[in-house]
This record gives C-alpha cells, structure tokens and sequence, in this order.
C-alpha cells in the first residue's frame, strides 16, 4: 500500500501560494458569468464581491498572475478568463475515471457540469460484475479488474472516488499504480498517497455538522436576547458557545472541498 504524504507545499513551484490557487476558481466562476452577460471589463471591488473575496486579496492575487488591471477601467474579462484557465490548466481536456458507480458516482456521472469546465468523464468503473456494461449517463461501466487498462488506454490522470470508505484506499492505491496522480476522494476516510499524486477529498457531512454548529450557536444567542433559559432548560440544554467563532476559508467560507 502506498504511504507518504497528503499536502503539498503551500507554494507552488510557479511561484503562486495554494490559497491562490484556491481562491482562482472562485474568480473564474464569477467571470464566466460576466463573460455569459457580455460584461467587457470589471473593477477588483466589483470581482470580489462577486467571488465572495476581499478586493485587496483579489488584487494580490492577480498580480501572481501578472494581472493588473488598468486604473479607471478595471480587469479585461475574457483575458482573465483565459489567464485563469490557462493557470488552472482548463484549457486542456482532462479525462476523468469515477470509481464506484452507486448512488452517489451515477449522479457525478450525469453531471453535466464537468464537461464544460474541461473534465470529460471518460470512464466509468465498479466492482459489481453485474454493472459490466450497464450505461450511466451514456457510458458503459467497466468492470475493476481492467481497471489498469482503461486508466492506460483512456490516458486519465485524475480520479474520482465514490466506493464504500472501505474499498476506498485499495481503489486509491490501484488507481497511482495505473498512472492517476490526483484525486478527488468522496468516500469519508483519509488515505495515504505517494509523493507526486494530490488527493483532495469532499465530504459535505462535515459541512452539514459545521452548520449545525452554527445553528446551534445562533439559537443560544436568541435564546439569551428573549431573557435566557429558565432554570429547569438550562440544566437540559447542551452547552452552546457564546464566543463568536469565524470560520474562513481562501473565499471566506470553508470549501467543501479540502485538501485530504
Ligand atoms: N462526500 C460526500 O459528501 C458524500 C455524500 C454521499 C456519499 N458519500 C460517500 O460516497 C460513497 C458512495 O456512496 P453511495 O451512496 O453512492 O454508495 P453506493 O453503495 O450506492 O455505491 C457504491 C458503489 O461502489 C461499488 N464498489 C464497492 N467496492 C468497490 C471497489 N473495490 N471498486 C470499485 N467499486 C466498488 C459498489 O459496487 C457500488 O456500486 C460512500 O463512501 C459514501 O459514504 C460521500
């Protein structure tokens, strides 16, 4: 089984900080809709606001990318679609494997959305013989033991796991042996990659729990405006915390998606 490390440096070898690279997909995403929109250029307030960033961090950033800007004009929006994209390596197709075609890996599959971001779903894989050749969203799934193969044939370079958490890591270490050197990790556990291969992992329970952190904080907080608990519901009611607790991600807000 492979072992080693999850993280990469926080900077890249280009020079651009991860949290950089985090927040690039934010600004992509709210270009794209300018773009959709024919909007010729923006100002970094206006991109912030729209990418949920701070306009300061949004003009440090860009300038890792040479981006600056003209003073009273704003940014160019199709050149920065283009410079993110490119910096983010859309502007090549990436072929895709999911792994563990049930419930959840049949939904990505339909997905449409990844398509037109540059990720083409090229192959379909599980371990159910039944499913051999069974068509989801128009691909036939493949069957683990030509797992090699497909990754080899179809040249993908990133997989995507939605198998039992148990299966998960012998699918991940199968997956680096064929040649997959990121991947995006839906099943809740941690694995162990080699050096040279990204896992990112997604797990919206946790971000389920982290709201209803939040809901149970804001409750407390009602609580104590209407007077407090009385006496008798204090001694029932678990502990909330007062303190105010932030919770920043690169945008803001904790990505559902994290580094593993
Ligand atoms: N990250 C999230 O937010 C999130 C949300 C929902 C589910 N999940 C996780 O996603 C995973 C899939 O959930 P689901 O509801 O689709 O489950 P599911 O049981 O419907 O599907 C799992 C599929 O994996 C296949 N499989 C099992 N072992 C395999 C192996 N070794 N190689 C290849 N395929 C294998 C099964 O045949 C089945 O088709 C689970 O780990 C679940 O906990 C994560």
């Amino acid at each position: 089984m492979a072992t080693g490390r999850t993280h990469r440096p926080a900077t890249r070898s280009r020079g651009i900080p991860e949290a950089t690279v985090a927040r690039l997909p934010l600004y992509l995403r709210a270009l794209t809709a300018l773009s959709e929109r024919s909007v010729p250029t923006v100002s970094s307030e206006e991109l912030a606001a729209a990418a949920g960033v701070n306009s300061a961090k949004l003009r440090k950033d860009f300038s890792y990318l040479g981006s600056y800007g003209t003073r009273g004009v704003g940014y160019d929006v199709e050149y920065l679609v283009y410079q993110i994209s490119r910096e983010l390596g859309l502007t090549q197709d990436w072929p895709v494997a999911i792994v563990g075609i049930g419930n959840l890996g049949a939904a990505l599959a339909n997905y449409g959305g990844f398509a037109s971001r540059g990720f083409r779903v090229a192959a379909l894989i599980d371990a159910d013989p039944a499913m051999a050749g069974t068509p989801v969203a128009g691909i036939p799934v493949q069957h683990t033991d030509d797992l090699d193969r497909i990754i080899s044939d179809n040249g993908v370079s990133i997989g995507v796991i939605t198998t039992p958490p148990g299966a998960a890591q012998q699918v991940c270490d199968r997956l680096v042996a064929a040649g997959v050197t990121s991947i995006l990790n839906f099943a809740p556990t941690v694995l162990s990659v080699p050096d040279g291969v990204d896992v990112r992992k997604v797990d919206l329970s946790i971000e389920l729990q982290i709201l209803a952190f939040h809901e149970q904080r804001k409750a407390g907080e009602e609580a104590s405006a209407d007077g407090g608990a009385s006496d008798a519901e204090a001694e029932q009611a678990p502990p909330v915390r007062a303190t105010p607790t932030t919770r920043k991600g690169p945008d803001g807000d904790m990505p559902a998606v994290m580094p593993a």
